[in-house]
């Protein structure tokens, strides 16, 4: 093996130029694919992976032979990242057949509307708005099972051959299991411990705000289908998957009508449309002094649901097209708060990518994925704020009391706190798949037992492994990692707080906005610009000042509605937890 340096860095540059070349014209074919799902335009995604595989094979050969004895670390870090090349490492047969398995499990995903008297149902918006904003238990239980059974069960032989090929991968990239593979990205050896640490920090938080959802929603539906001490029925909570519980804001509201904090109403009367959502956001960028979206952002994104009768994955995303020229967004924009937000977390992404546009190809990811998903995130913290939103004219007048801060702080929790046993335990579902522990037989049973155990929730009718409730979660079929946004729900909290500081705010965390900080700006943006070109800890030691992850900053800013949530359960009289089973009626 070869031990000289400046080969390898000759190497390097050459590995940089032609990958990408290679990376971009397969991002091009994603993208066409995506936007029209078609026969033609899969099979077109399908060659250009392989061939991209095949050239991260000859490349991960190359890598393997230079002997890195005394090299510099960034020359090996480059190095290893080029080694190791997730399913590429398969052979050509077994690749093939598991880019079929994926590609296939997209388009089932993406195209699955389940149909009812004569109507069919997509996910968004159809299905979406039905969650979001039904409260007809028997409505929400259709929608419920009729989108599992349409995308659910039917997904269970092609997973469970995903996972045989993705182990193989694997074991090819000198990892145990898929799940091990997919822990490596974060460079340590514990992210098991690290995490597990956070949520038993987090969980007190999360199962008052259970309790105190549970008593508004036993007010809603009564005793037939709520037992005060026990879970909640998964269909009920504002969400197809209970993630997120924004949508009951309404029932939650701690001072009735105290203070505007939900904008869809104001959006749609002052006519926005997507377009002008995506400026405004934009805008928030460019007051910090970040990069602005480039012209090719605004000439070639997708931003609203095609009406051409199209088929696309309508599942936001952003893509990075490794040219250093084409960034963009595909997202089929509703005019809701809740598709505000996500304009921001996907601008969040596009972010990242220009700031490290021109590192060398392998340090263009987050520090570590966790980082990605934060950034949009932690600027939508400021402009969820009343402050905010009255500045740019989305509500009236900003009450500035305790009861309007407590509306305020339970429309965040509702969507962050809410998040935090979902986003912990999608993964724990995976690993436990992928290490053995879950065989096929217990792979419905399984998943419930951990949306029981960390969500508090139950399924509205009898679950068996006819069905495969997972796959009806877009990242399961997707092959999308999940422990990401876990960390990343942590994380922002830690940005959020120092940039804050950067920013002059003094007064309490929840009504802090950094808009037009350009120290906080700057700030984010001298970490952003380091990509993946170090470990994690050096760049969140860049932002923070530290190198520990910490829930302390997520506590701190919901301190208040805390104790005002203690405070209501033990008034109602509420036990916090779910710990007696029981089985809801079935709507009639
Ligand atoms: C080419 C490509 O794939 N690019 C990656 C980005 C990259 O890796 O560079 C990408 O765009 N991924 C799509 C994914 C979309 C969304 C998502 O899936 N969110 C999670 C969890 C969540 C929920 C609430 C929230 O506030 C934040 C996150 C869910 O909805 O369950 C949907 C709406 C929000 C983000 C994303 O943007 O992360
Ligand atoms: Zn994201």
């Amino acid at each position: 093996s070869v031990n000289d340096e400046l080969l390898a860095k000759e190497f390097l540059g050459d590995f940089n130029t032609r990958a990408m070349d290679v990376y971009s014209k397969s991002a091009f074919k994603a993208w066409d694919y995506n936007t029209n799902i078609t026969e033609y335009n899969r099979e077109q995604m399908v060659n250009s992976n392989l061939e991209t595989a095949v050239f991260s094979k000859d490349m991960s050969g190359y890598a393997n032979a230079f002997d890195q004895t005394g090299f510099t670390t960034d020359t090996k870090r480059q190095l290893d990242s080029i080694r190791y090349i997730g399913s590429a490492a398969l052979p050509d047969e077994e690749l093939e057949e598991l880019e079929n398995i994926l590609s296939g499990m997209e388009s089932r995903y993406s195209t699955g509307k389940p149909c009812e008297a004569g109507t069919c149902y997509s996910l968004e918006p159809d299905l979406t708005r039905i969650m979001a904003t039904s409260h007809d238990y028997s409505e929400l239980y259709w929608a419920w099972n009729a989108w599992r059974a349409e995308v659910g069960a039917p997904a269970r032989e092609d997973y469970t051959r995903y996972v045989e090929l993705k182990n193989q991968a694997a074991i090819a990239n000198d990892q145990p299991d898929a799940g091990a593979y997919w822990r490596s990205y974060y460079e340590v050896d514990n992210l098991q411990e690290i995490t597990e640490k956070l949520y038993d920090e987090l969980q007190p938080l999360y199962e008052q705000l259970h309790a105190y959802v549970r008593r508004k929603l036993f007010n809603r539906y009564g005793a037939d289908y709520i037992n005060l001490r026990g879970p909640i029925p998964a269909h009920i909570l504002g969400n197809m998957w209970a993630q997120s519980w924004s949508n009951l804001y309404d029932i939650c509201e701690p001072f009735p009508g105290k203070q505007a904090v939900d904008i869809t109403p104001a959006l749609v009367e002052q006519n926005y449309d997507a377009l002008r959502m995506f400026e405004l956001s934009d805008e928030f960028f460019e007051s910090l002094g970040l990069i602005k979206m480039p012209q090719e952002f605004w000439d070639h994104s997708m931003i609203e649901k095609p009406d051409d009768g199209r088929d696309v994955v309508c599942h936001a995303s952003a893509w990075d097209f490794s040219n250093q020229v084409d960034f963009r967004i595909k997202q089929c924009t509703d005019i809701t708060m809740d598709d505000f937000i996500t304009i921001h977390h996907e601008m969040g992404h596009i972010e990242y990518y220009l700031q490290y546009k021109d590192l060398p190809v392998v340090y263009r990811g987050g520090a570590n994925p966790g980082f990605h998903e934060a950034v949009g995130d932690v600027l939508a913290l400021s402009v969820s704020t009343p402050k905010h939103l009255k500045e740019v004219g989305l509500i009236d007048e900003v009450v500035d009391d305790q009861e309007a801060d407590l509306n305020f702080l339970m429309s965040i929790a509702l969507d962050k706190i809410s998040f935090l046993p979902f986003g912990y335990l999608m993964d724990q579902y995976r690993w436990g798949i992928f290490n053995g522990t879950t065989p096929e037989s217990k792979f419905n049973e399984d998943w419930w037992k951990l949306r029981l155990r960390y969500q508090g929730i139950i399924p509205p009718t009898t679950r068996t492994e006819e069905d495969f409730d997972p796959a009806a979660k877009y990242h399961i079929p997707a092959d999308v990692p999940y422990i990401r946004y876990f960390i990343s729900f942590v994380l922002q909290f830690q940005f959020h707080e120092t940039l804050c500081e950067a920013a002059g705010q003094t007064q309490e965390l929840y009504k802090c906005d950094i808009y037009n900080s350009t120290d906080a700006g700057t700030l984010l943006a001298n970490m952003l610009k380091m990509g993946s070109s170090k470990p994690w800890p050096e760049a969140l030691d860049a932002i923070i000042g530290s190198t520990e992850i910490s829930a302390q900053s997520l506590i701190n800013y919901f301190q208040p509605l805390i104790d005002y949530l203690k405070e209501q359960n033990e008034m109602n009289g509420d036990t916090v937890g779910w710990a007696e089973m029981y089985t809801p009626k079935d709507p009639e």
